[in-house]
């Protein structure tokens, strides 16, 4: 069965991961770039989390998983190297409410966590349903290489003037029917070779269309 994709608002919430190694660490940056709160429990970490720690980015409590040391977690990651510490702290995350995610073990998990490209607030992700996670890196790699950065601009863009066309369209067909025809490959063209400026003009003068329509 699929999984259903969502996109969870992160920001301020408390979430624990359970290890600190590579693994441990890219769920950790994913989660800040969220704008969670993060917890890390383990007895060592990876450089790059010391210095997160060190910048007070993120509470790292320097000791073996114990039971009893989630407490009050919106996510649990369970990411240590040994699969019955990473079982126990999931069985108390799910006791206690918590979202579980286990590196080890995709069917003890909650949500499993996609790849991700993301361009402002252009989020793209990949899932293979835990089947291929080295072909979810593949497919990210291609997705990078093709919507590359002025994505995020061109996004940032198309949100303003979307604001703007609520008040100019009367209408939620009539807004619809623009951006159908507004967003089109011509646009996209201008977007990709960074005329960003003369995309926006594009997708303005396309109101001109919707105007004359009765
Ligand atoms: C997408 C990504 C996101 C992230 O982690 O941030 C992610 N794994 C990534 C990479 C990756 N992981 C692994 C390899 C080695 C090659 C291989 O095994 O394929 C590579 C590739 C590499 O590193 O080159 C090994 C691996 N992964 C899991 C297991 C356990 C198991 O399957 O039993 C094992 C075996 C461990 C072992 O053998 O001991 C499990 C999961 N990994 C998932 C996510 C979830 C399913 C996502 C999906 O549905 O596709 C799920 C179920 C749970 C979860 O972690 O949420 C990230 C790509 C980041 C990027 O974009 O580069
Ligand atoms: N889901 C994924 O994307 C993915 C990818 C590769 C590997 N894995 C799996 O994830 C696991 C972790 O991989 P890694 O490369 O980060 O391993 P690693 O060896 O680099 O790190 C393991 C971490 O767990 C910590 N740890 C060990 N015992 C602990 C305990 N009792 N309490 C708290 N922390 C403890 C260690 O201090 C270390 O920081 C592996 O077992 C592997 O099977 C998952």
């Amino acid at each position: 069965m699929p999984y259903y994709p969502v996109n969870l608002n992160l920001a301020g919430r408390r979430c624990a991961v359970i290890g600190g190694g590579a693994v441990a660490a890219r769920k950790v940056l994913a989660l800040l770039a969220a704008g969670a709160a993060v917890t890390v429990v383990s007895p060592a970490v990876t450089a790059e989390l010391a210095a997160l720690a060190a910048a007070g980015q993120i509470t790292h409590i320097e000791r073996p998983y114990w039971p009893g040391a989630i407490e009050n977690f919106f996510i649990v990651i369970c990411a240590t190297d040994d699969p019955d510490v990473n079982r126990q702290a999931a069985e108390e995350g799910r006791a206690k409410g918590a979202l579980v995610n286990v590196a080890d073990a995709p069917e003890l998990c909650d949500f499993t966590v996609p790849s991700q490209i993301v361009r402002g607030d252009l989020v793209i992700t990949v899932s293979t349903g835990g089947k291929s996670p080295a072909l979810a890196r593949r497919l990210r790699q291609e997705l990078e290489a093709r919507y590359g950065p002025e994505y995020g601009l061109y996004l940032a863009m198309v949100g303003r003037l979307r604001d703007e066309m609520k008040e100019r369209l009367a209408t939620p067909r009539a807004r619809e029917c623009f951006w159908r025809r507004a967003l089109d490959d011509e646009a996209l063209a201008l977007v990709k070779a960074g005329k960003l400026h003369e995309a926006e003009e594009k997708i303005r003068d396309a109101i001109g269309g919707i105007r004359a329509e009765p």
